[in-house]
This record gives structure tokens, sequence and C-alpha cells, in this order.
């Protein structure tokens, strides 16, 4: 290619105290083009991308952007320019409608009024054109996943993008919202449209990326050969190593004669009739689209969502969950897919994050107090055996990476010593090596007698861990099965009939 390229990254680099985040960052993209960033969590991915996007200044280097220099414009300058970035976690206001998202700060006015009529017509018509078929005054937080995310992208486009940066865009989606979600974006890229597009999913990235590169302990390593890259290759340059992929073998699948907790007749909000037994030392794999009830089962186990009928009894005694504290003092634990709204204590540092919920039981002291030297002492154990990248326990929770910030999350419910771990997509937003970390830790774990309840969409990380795989529709268990010699096809094939009600 030869005109200018829309970006130029020029070695830049980003000291945080005494973290050097980013070291001599090369990049250009050209109109028009799909950019993958990958990269282990901490690797430097949003601290690149928060600087072009001027959330930051870099502490060396420039960002030039249709040739012209940036350093004197703030983020708001720059969307003017045509740099949008979209966040992880959305960025629309989900009590205010698609067109109110749309028209954010810049609403047409009549007579000095706001002209709703017109603006509903004129985001309906934009909505079309990018082919997104949703009521224009329909509350955002009616929307789809798929269909808030792809607002995000028309908003972005309405203001003008020409790059728009996608931080992690198919986290909690499904295969089918993905496909969705790519085909949209390739056809914005028909019209010009440049994009970064940061992911964990190497498959994804290969399938979607016109150029990729690797961020590794802040450097960046271009991938050369992009015709040639496999996951394989990808994978060893994020690690910086081979990564070996953890298995759980058919033998360890503990038989009925190990039943530990018994669900008779389980109902809740959205879930009905549900009966299994879940074994000691089990993992259980839960499969089913967006309200079919895996989530909610989960949810229900946990005590968020209450019982209104039948029974779980563990090791003969009934329990009754009221509540997730109750839950975590009866020994049940929950990774919430949704670490940012359920997990994350913002104000509290690493170390708290890790204790707070082992105050009530091994932490305390006679008179009330909190065994400080303990919590301190089990923190550091679980920053060496999970590898947390952070410079102390110390540390305010929000200078972590994502991924390091789930890895605190882990942390803090081994800690509760549980002995049925719920792990509601445990592994999202979380890079290849640090997801061996974290699946190698639950199975060790459940080797010792911990059952386990996983729930994720990525079925190739499923068929990995479970032992016995439940489908799940319209609220209730469909379908039970060893995992055995299951494939991925097969699986999704179960899953697609049991929808069917075939
Ligand atoms: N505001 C901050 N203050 C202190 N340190 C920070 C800050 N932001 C990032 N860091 C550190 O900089 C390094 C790079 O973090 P960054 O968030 O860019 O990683 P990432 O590749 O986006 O990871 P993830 O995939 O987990 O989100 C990490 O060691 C992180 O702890």
């Amino acid at each position: 290619m030869t005109q200018q390229p829309l970006l130029q990254v020029h070695n830049v680099s980003k000291i945080f105290g005494a973290t050097r985040a980013l070291s001599d960052a090369n990049l250009e993209i050209h109109a028009g083009q799909i950019h993958s960033l990958l990269g282990r969590n901490g690797a430097g991915k949003s601290t690149l991308v928060n600087i072009i996007a001027g959330i930051y200044p870099p502490s060396d280097g420039a960002v030039l952007f249709e040739g012209q220099d940036l350093r004197t414009l703030n983020i708001f300058s720059r969307q003017e320019l045509g740099i949008r970035l979209v966040p992880q976690h959305e960025n629309s206001f989900p009590h205010l409608t698609v067109a109110e998202n749309i028209f954010t700060g810049l609403l047409p006015t009549r007579h000095g009024l706001v002209d709703w009529k017109e603006i509903n017509r004129i985001a309906a018509e934009e909505l079309g054109a990018y082919g997104l078929h949703v009521d224009p005054r329909a509350k955002v937080s009616e929307l789809s996943s798929i269909d808030a995310r792809k607002l995000n992208i028309i908003r972005a486009m309405h203001s003008g993008a020409k790059l728009i940066i996608l931080d992690e865009p198919t986290t909690a989606l499904t295969n089918r919202e993905r496909a969705e979600l790519f085909e949209f974006v390739r056809d914005l890229r028909a019209m010009g449209t440049a994009f970064i597009f940061i992911s964990h999913y190497l498959g994804e990235v290969l399938e979607l990326s016109d150029s990729i590169s690797v961020l590794r302990d802040g450097r960046m390593y271009p991938v050369e050969n992009r015709a040639e890259a496999t996951e394989a290759r990808l994978a060893t340059l994020v690690a910086g190593e081979d990564v070996e992929l953890s298995q759980r073998h058919r033998d360890e699948a503990p038989g009925p004669e190990a039943t530990y907790v018994v669900v008779h007749g389980l109902a809740s909000e959205g879930l009905q009739d549900v009966s299994i037994d879940i074994r000691r030392g089990e993992i259980l794999g839960v499969i089913g689209f967006p309200g079919s009830g895996a989530r909610e089962f989960c949810r229900t186990l946990f005590g968020i969502s209450k019982v209104t009928a039948g029974s779980i009894v563990a090791d003969g005694k009934e329990l009754h969950l009221s509540s997730p504290a109750e839950a975590i003092r009866q020994g049940i634990a929950y990774i919430s897919f949704d670490r940012h709204r359920e997990g994350i204590m913002p104000t509290f540092d690493v170390n708290e994050n890790i204790g707070i919920s082992s105050q009530a039981g091994k932490l305390r002291r006679a008179f009330g107090f909190i065994d400080l030297a303990l919590q301190k002492s089990l923190s550091n154990q679980y920053r060496d055996a999970l590898k947390i990248r952070t410079n102390s326990i110390d540390d305010d929770i929000n200078s972590l990476s994502g991924g390091n910030q789930q890895k605190v999350i882990v942390s803090r419910l081994l800690n509760t010593d549980p002995r049925l771990l719920i792990l509601d997509e445990p592994t999202v937003g979380i890079d290849i090596k640090s997801r061996e970390e974290i699946i190698g830790t639950v199975l060790e774990l459940t080797r010792g007698g911990m059952s386990a309840i996983y729930l994720t969409n990525d079925y190739e990380e499923l068929l990995r861990v479970a032992d016995r795989l439940v489908f799940f529709d319209e609220g209730r268990i469909v379908t039970v099965l060893d995992n055995e010699g299951i494939t991925i096809e097969q699986l999704t094939a179960i899953r697609d009939r049991a929808k069917e009600g075939v």
C-alpha cells in the first residue's frame, strides 16, 4: 500500500510508576484494514489503545493520524478526527432509547425543542443502513447483547469514525452472534473503516484480521507472513513459549457412588423442575443459549435467584440458600461472568479483594477481629500460584489489567475453601497462558475432591474439562451425557436439537 497510513504509532512507550507497560511500540494501519492485537493479560494492549484514543499521553514517542501529530489533541478532538474507542464494557446509556444513544450530545432541535419524530426517523434510517433492525424507541437495556454491541459501533460511525478500536467485542457472545458481528465489521471495512480488534481468541483473530501484532511484556511483535499464521504459532508468540493445554482424563470422572449434591425438582425464576446429582470431585459442564436456564441454574445454586420449589441436598442435609453469603457458608462459591458488576471491589486493594469473602470464615478471630497477617500470607500465596501480575498485593485493584483482576476473583473464591465451585464463563478476557493456569488450578482442586459446575460458551474448553455435559433449554435439563468422544460439532448439534425440541 502506498497511500499515507491512517494511523502511525512511532516508538511509543508508557511507564506507570514502577511498571513499564509499553516499550517502543510501532504500528501502521491503513483505511479499510482490520488489525488485531493479541497478548497476555497485562501485556499492554489497553495501554496502547488508550494512548491512541488520547485517554492518557505516552511517556515517549508519537501517534499520527492522517499524517497529523496528535500530541496536543485530547480524546474529544481525536474523536472529531475519526478515532473511536469502543470499550469492552458497554459505553451506551442503557436507560435511554436507541435513538437517544446514537444522538447523545448531538440532538437535532426544531424551534429550540428537541424534535423526537425527526430523531427517530433519522435513527431508523441510519440503523437500517448499517443492517441493525431494531426500534429506535426501544430502551438499550432491552436489546440483545449482540444488538447492543452493534449499536456501540453505529454510534461511532454516526460521529464519523474512520478508525474504530474494539476492545474484546466478542466477550460472552454466542458463536452465532460472533459470526453476525464479524459480518457487520467486514461490511464496514468494505466502506473504508479501519479497525483495531483486541481479542484473546486466536481462531477469531485469524478469521477476521488483515494483519496481526502480538504484545508481550510491553513489546510489540508484528506477525510476519500473515497468510501462514496458525493458532499454534500465535499461541507461542503470545506466551513466549509453547503452551501446554490442560486436559481432564476420562478415568478421572467420578461415578454415581460419589454423589455429593442432589438437586431435586428445583425451580426459580427461569428454571423449572431441574433434577440432577453433582458428584464429589466432578466437573459438570453446563450448556445452553442465554435464557435456557443454564446460567439461572448456576445463580440459583449460589443463592442469587430465590428457590420457588424443589430442594438442594448436600451430603444428606438440605441447604436453604437464601443469599450468596449463606451459599459461601455452605461451601459454595461462584465466579460470575460479569466480574465488573459482581466481582471487583473497586475501592479495595488486591489483598482486600482476595480476603473479603473469607472474613466470616477462616480469617475470623475472637471478638470479631480479622487475622490480617493470615490474609496477607494467603493473598501472597494466591498471587504466586495464579501468577497475578502486580507489583504488590497492596496495589489498587484498578491498576491491574482485566485478566489479572479475574485471577484475583478466582483467588477470593478459592480462599473460601469451597466444596462446590461454580464457574460462569471463568476464562472470558483471559489470555491463553493464564487460562491454562486457571483451568489447571480447577483440575487440581477437583482431584482433591472439590466439585465444579462449569458454564462456558467456549466448547473446546468445555470438552477438555467436563466429566459430564448437561444441556438446558427453556428452563429445564433436556439431556445429560458423559463427555466421552464428543466433538464440538456433535455438541453444537445436540444443543440445537434440544432447542428445536427434537
Ligand atoms: N493506570 C495504571 N496504573 C498503574 N499500572 C497500570 C495502569 N494501567 C495499566 N497498568 C499496568 O500496565 C500493564 C499493562 O496493562 P494493560 O491494561 O495495558 O494490559 P492488557 O494487555 O490490556 O491486559 P488485559 O488483557 O488483561 O486487559 C499491566 O502491568 C498493568 O498492571
